[in-house]
């Protein structure tokens, strides 16, 4: 079972092993929303969790018209009716229409920065997907597993209990209940991510749950490698972020006070290695706007982003 408290704060736990045609409702009651049809892994982090439960709903293939798509219906289980989400189609903005902004990216582009300030400025959620690879790739080394060994790569992923917070303000993420901030952007995770996240499996696992995440929410904004192309690919808003490898290593290397020379390579080496697996790869969607910023700075990026978002929301 995936718990979180609403609205949209605190989700969390894998679906032990198996993907889902279900996905979670947003119930708008302000209690825990809880999707029945993942296996029993609770978390929540000590937040309330008063009892609701939100009617599962079949995920389209495609996304039905917009007026359609927003019908969604939420119960409390005392069988409450909550009524519609509903979609006024006025020509204002509706606070209740879901929007979905993706951003893909290659490593050191400026995707987190970028997606925070935007979701800051939405009052939307930030659902840092690279942050869920890391988080599996830190239990696996962790456990000392053999990075070849793909079948115990996804038990371990299988086993985790992940805590995502998805406060644009203040992200985080803990591994079995204790917070791996600071731990899952350490050199050896760094090092070994790209080989974890070129499992299939844990792809299938961590997609389903960005799928939850992204469901139960009414605004978010998720950026990683394949989220216009495969966890949400009818996101309202598709952004490419790129900047010249040279301009990438210079931003990332003076982040971290290292060689400019060893952050190229190692941001050429994961770029290679994100681009070229089977399963996923990092991957422009055919819709996506492709936004190079190698001479733009961090506000003129945010500024940009809001003017194309003020176009798919008037
Ligand atoms: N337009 C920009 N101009 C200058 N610096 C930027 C710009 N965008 C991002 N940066 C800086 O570049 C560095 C990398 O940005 P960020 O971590 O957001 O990239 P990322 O794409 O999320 O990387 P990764 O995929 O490795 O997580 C940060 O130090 C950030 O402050
Ligand atoms: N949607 C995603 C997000 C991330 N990854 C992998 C590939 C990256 O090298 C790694 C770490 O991501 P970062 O923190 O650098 O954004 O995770 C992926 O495969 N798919």
């Amino acid at each position: 079972m995936i718990t979180g408290s609403s609205p949209n704060r605190w989700v969390s736990g894998p679906p032990a092993g198996r993907r889902t045609g279900w996905s979670p409702v947003r119930v708008p009651c302000g209690h825990t929303w809880t999707c029945g049809t993942l296996t029993d892994r609770t978390v929540g982090e000590g937040r309330p969790s008063a009892p609701c439960v939100s009617e599962p709903a079949r995920r389209p293939r495609r996304r039905p018209p917009v007026a359609r798509r927003h019908r969604r219906v939420g119960y409390c289980r005392t069988g409450v009716f909550r009524g519609f989400i509903g979609v006024r189609r006025t020509g204002v903005r509706d606070e209740s229409r879901q929007l979905v902004v993706a951003v893909d990216g290659p490593s050191g582009s400026g995707k987190s920065t970028i997606s925070r300030r935007v979701a800051q400025a939405l009052d939307a959620r930030y659902l840092d997907t690279g942050a869920m690879y890391r988080a599996v790739t830190f239990a696996v080394l962790r456990d000392g597993v053999d990075l070849r060994d793909a079948d115990k790569i996804t038990a371990v992923a299988e086993g985790l209990r992940l805590g995502i917070g998805t406060d644009p303000l203040d992200p985080h993420i803990s591994v079995d209940g204790i917070a791996a901030d600071r731990e899952i952007r350490g050199p050896e995770v760094t090092r070994a991510v790209s080989a974890v996240s070129a499992v299939p499996a844990v792809r299938a696992l961590l997609v389903a749950q960005q799928r939850a995440i992204i469901a139960a929410s009414v605004r978010i904004v998720v950026e990683g490698r394949d989220i216009g192309t495969v966890v949400a690919p009818d996101a309202d808003l598709k952004v490419y972020l790129t900047a010249s490898a040279d301009e990438r290593a210079r931003r990332r290397s003076s982040e971290n006070a290292a060689s400019h020379a060893a952050t190229a390579a190692d941001l050429a080496r994961r770029d290679r290695l994100d681009s070229t697996r089977a399963a996923d790869p990092l991957r422009r969607a055919d819709d996506a706007v492709v936004l190079d910023t190698t001479a733009l700075g961090i506000d003129e990026v945010v500024e940009r982003l809001q003017r194309m978002l003020e176009k798919v929301t008037a």
